[in-house]
């Protein structure tokens, strides 16, 4: 990470508790060009100061409308506030990377890229943008921060789509946006590159960033500080992924969208019912905590009831 950027973290988690909601949406109403009805209908909500939050729900639901709305692809009617500044003013702080992360690249080659998103930010925040040495080491570190690892001057359609997916990201960092806004980004990673990200995500949140994560991705969700479920024009409040995959009685949203609950989620399931038990870990760290608080006590009568020792017949 910049050198520069870590004291802004460090001021920005000395004032979070200070801080109005990173975005706040009010009646807003969505009506891409072309389309018969608005796909958002009157739609009102906040995130949090440094949360990273996934977005779900159905194809066609609206979720990538509402982050093209927040970034000016998309006319809206209704309020949005960025960091309790309205919106026409503060949208700059608001970045998107797409799906596919191509069609929005404008340099040619992968330093042209960022040094773009770079001079961007300069200009915003009204400093001289780096150039020669400088600008290559900004590039660097903004491509380690998201794992990317190529050539600067490698031109940006030569790149893997995971490749691409990493430089949108990075672009999005660079160009100083405090709210990010990633539809889909992770799609094309592999299994540890999406784990990196998420690690990445989860960083760049504690930093002070917010970050807004399009996915249908059930892992990313599991990881992410809350989820918002999209649906038929409408969304959820943020709600945690507890309550997203662990409904007290119900069937949990997860179930109820039709997505298969992360294997985690559906072994710690299974214990719940087989145990009685109170059992909603997120993380193996949380699973093995809550198996080992449970052990000596319902296991050991459990066991006992059923005249079984074998792990096996609880799962
Ligand atoms: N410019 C447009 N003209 C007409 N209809 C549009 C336009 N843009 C989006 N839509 C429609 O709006 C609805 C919402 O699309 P959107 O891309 O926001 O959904 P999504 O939730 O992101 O879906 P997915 O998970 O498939 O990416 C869809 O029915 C889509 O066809």
């Amino acid at each position: 990470m910049p050198q520069n950027t870590q004291s802004n973290v460090t001021q920005l988690r000395s004032e979070s508790n200070a801080k109005p909601p990173a975005l706040a949406w009010k009646d807003l109403r969505v009506a891409p060009p072309g389309a018969s009805r608005p796909v958002l209908r009157d739609v009102s909500g906040e995130i949090g100061h440094g949360q990273w939050v996934t977005f779900v729900g159905p194809n066609g639901a609206g979720k990538t409308t509402f982050f093209r709305a927040l970034v000016g692809l998309a006319p809206f009617q209704g309020e949005i506030w960025v960091h309790g500044e309205p919106w026409q003013t503060a949208r700059w702080r608001v970045q998107m990377a797409f799906q596919p992360p191509a069609a929005s690249f404008v340099g040619q080659t992968v330093l042209e890229e960022l040094a773009i998103s770079i001079a961007a930010r300069a200009a915003h925040v009204g400093e001289a943008a780096p150039d020669g040495p400088s600008l290559d080491a900004e590039v660097r570190r903004w491509m380690h921060l998201v794992g990317l690892s190529t050539a600067l001057q490698r031109p940006v359609d030569q790149l893997s789509g995971g490749e691409m997916a990493k430089l949108a990201v990075a672009g999005a960092l660079a160009s100083g946006a405090d709210v990010l806004l990633l539809d889909e980004t992770q799609a094309e990673l592999d299994p540890d590159a999406r784990a990196a990200m998420r690690e990445v995500l989860r960083g760049l949140a504690r930093a002070g960033r917010t970050v807004l994560l399009v996915t249908h991705d059930m892992d990313d969700v599991l990881a992410s500080d809350a989820v918002v479920v999209v649906k038929d024009g409408h969304m959820s409040a943020p709600m945690s992924p507890r309550a997203f995959f662990y409904a007290d009685g119900g069937l949990p949203p997860c179930d109820h969208l039709g997505f298969a609950p992360p294997y985690l989620v559906q072994v710690a399931r299974r214990v719940q019912r087989a145990l009685a038990i109170e059992f909603s870990p997120l993380s193996e760290q949380e699973f093995v905590e809550g198996w080992q608080r449970v052990a000596a006590s319902q296991i050991l009568d459990a066991r006992a009831q059923r005249g079984n020792s074998s792990i096996e017949s609880f799962i």
